[in-house]
């Protein structure tokens, strides 16, 4: 599929601008819109270590400061041999653009490895509609 080989190689790029010297692990993540837009952030770290930020929260901000809302599809590429899954906290962010069904793949350099949906990862979510909204 051309649009996740694109999604693929965005996340990859993105991941090596991660700034990430206190873990010292590098993660990109890349969102594509219904239309085919893609945004794309990586983990940005902090000395006061809680105020780091992760890769999938820059890449939704990206979203939407590009004027969009919704996410079709999601890569996350992080570093290792083990699944690198979005946080409860990004599952959450996530959430917020996404359906149910909309694919979340956990990538390693040498490609997808494995391909969750959304609620698969984020069960029984809060999400918009308890607030009436959406
Ligand atoms: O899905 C993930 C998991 C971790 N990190 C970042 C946060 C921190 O900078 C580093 C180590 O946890 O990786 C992400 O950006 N996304
Ligand atoms: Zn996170």
């Amino acid at each position: 599929m051309a649009s996740l080989d694109t999604l693929f190689e965005a996340a990859k790029a993105v991941q090596t601008k991660a700034y990430a010297p206190y873990s010292r692990f590098k993660v990109g993540a890349a969102i594509m819109t219904p239309d085919g837009k893609v945004f794309s952030g990586c983990n940005v770290e902090n000395a006061a270590y809680p105020v780091g930020s992760c890769a999938e929260g820059g890449a939704i901000s990206a979203m939407v400061a590009g004027g969009e809302s919704r996410i079709a599809a999601i890569v996350v590429m992080g570093e290792g041999d083990a699944l690198v899954t979005p946080c409860g906290g990004c599952r959450q962010r996530i959430r917020e653009f996404a359906a149910p069904d909309t694919p979340i793949h956990v990538a390693g350099p040498e490609g997808i490895r494995k391909s969750f949906t959304l609620d698969e990862l984020l069960p029984f979510s809060f999400g918009p509609h308890n607030l009436g909204t959406r």
